[in-house]
């Protein structure tokens, strides 16, 4: 088992029911910088709970989860959300792009958000969609590009602020194999390169092989992938 020595995410004891689904029981992982980490399991087995509760979205019942070593569940919700803003990127596996905004002003906007002014996040948004190798779509809206272009805008959109960790669930999911391998290929060099973390939620071993480290969950339990095979 390789367990990062000084992890940068870490969370343990973590249990959610919503109702009577037990979707957490006793789920525990730790991220280190710069780590690239697949968590695989069976549909319903509790991936993306896990994931959401990791990135601060959903609020466990019980367990801790430090951030920086700092406690990311103590945090109010203003901070929390300031750190899933400046700390964290995203990406989803229908990319989630806002229809209305060009490529350029969906990578740009989480920079907007977090207050550079438009030309300066503009320049990095570009700079971005060229490392994603789709500038020439800047203009276009969401709608009238392939599944797979979207999904680089979305990657390029997750890195654009320099985030340390990027939580992707089911990033391929909606993709053929091909994109889907270049779309993996592209969000791991960009975070090798950034020396982001990558927590990734995939039920695909294809995709996975693309991560340092895998778990499992089974049952709302984490199980080290080495001690499973
Ligand atoms: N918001 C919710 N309300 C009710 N039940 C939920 C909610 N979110 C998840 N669940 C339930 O919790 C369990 C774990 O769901 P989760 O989405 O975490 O699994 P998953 O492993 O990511 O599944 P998949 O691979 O199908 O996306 C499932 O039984 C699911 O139906």
């Amino acid at each position: 088992m390789t367990t990062p020595e000084t992890p940068l995410l870490a969370g343990s004891g973590l249990h959610k029911s919503f109702g009577p689904t037990r979707a957490l029981d006793g789920a525990a992982l730790s991220v280190a910088a710069g780590d690239v980490l697949a968590i695989m399991g069976s549909s319903g087995s509790g991936k993306s709970t896990l994931l959401h509760c990791l990135a601060g979205i959903v609020r466990p019942d019980s367990g801790t989860i430090t951030y920086g070593g700092a406690d990311l569940i103590a945090m109010d919700d203003k901070a929390r959300s300031a750190l899933r803003r400046t700390e964290f990127g995203f990406v989803f596996q229908f990319g989630q792009l806002v229809p209305e905004l060009s490529c350029l002003e969906n990578v740009a906007l989480p920079l907007r958000l977090t207050g550079t002014r438009r030309k300066q996040a503009e320049a990095k948004a570009t700079e971005w969609l060229a490392r994603l190798e789709v500038d020439g779509l800047a203009k276009r809206r969401p709608g009238d590009v392939s599944g797979g272009q979207a999904q680089r805008v979305a990657v390029a959109r997750a890195l654009v602020t320099g985030p340390k960790v990027v939580f992707a669930d089911e990033p391929t999911g909606a993709l053929d194999s091909l994109n889907g391998e270049r779309v993996m290929q592209m969000l791991t060099q960009a975070a090798r390169d950034t020396h982001a973390a990558v927590v990734l939620v995939t039920h695909e071993p294809r995709v996975a092989a693309y991560a340092d480290r895998e778990i499992m969950v089974r049952d709302g339990r984490t199980v080290d992938r080495e001690l499973v095979a």
